[in-house]
């Protein structure tokens, strides 16, 4: 049994409607789902808004099997890679499976961005106040030293 923590995106189509698909794709496991945040793109930045929620989830895959699952929700969403950063249907990231340490690059654990980037850290402190990411500390001392700027959280767009 692992507990696993995603984080989920969409900023192509009908965003609500592919990040409800990846919520209703791990219902069996479902722990927690965090509120909906638009977010300002990083990386690539001429691109549309994102959408962006945490899951939390659990069950008795290992790291590569909660990998596996995102990887083919991602693909009936019709993703298709582009470039690195662009736009995506549905992006399913993990971003820590307990407190497993991963050097693969097929599967980095935790996931190597994830303690700078508040579209992740932000939903994730929503349902999870006393996380911790492994390597870095407090999920909460991250998200106090973030820009929160591009960060909007959504009330009226609702995952659970
Ligand atoms: N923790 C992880 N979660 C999801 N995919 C991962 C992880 N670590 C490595 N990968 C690999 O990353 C690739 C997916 O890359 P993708 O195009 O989705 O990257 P990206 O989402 O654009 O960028 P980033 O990884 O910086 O968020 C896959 O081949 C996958 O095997
Ligand atoms: N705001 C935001 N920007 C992004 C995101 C994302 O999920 N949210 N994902 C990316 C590729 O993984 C690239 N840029």
């Amino acid at each position: 049994m692992t507990r696993a923590v995603l984080s989920i995106g969409s900023n192509l189509g009908d965003r609500l409607g592919y990040l409800r698909m990846a919520v209703a794709g791990f219902a069996a496991e479902l722990v927690a789902v965090s509120p909906v945040y638009e977010t300002a793109p990083w990386g690539v930045t001429d691109q549309d808004d994102f959408l962006n929620a945490v899951l939390v989830v659990s069950g008795d895959l290992d790291e590569w099997g909660w990998l596996r699952r995102g990887q083919a929700l991602e693909e009936a969403s019709g993703r298709v890679r582009e470039r690195r950063w662009g736009p995506r249907t549905l992006d399913v990231d993990v971003v820590t499976v307990d407190g497993v340490r991963s050097t693969d690059p097929a599967l980095l654990l935790p996931h190597p961005g994830a303690f700078e980037r508040a579209t992740v850290l932000v939903p994730w402190l929503d349902v999870e106040p006393d996380a911790v990411l492994p390597g870095h500390g407090r999920v909460a001392d991250l998200v106090a030293g973030l820009d929160l700027g591009g960060v909007t959280r959504r009330d009226d767009l609702r995952l659970a």
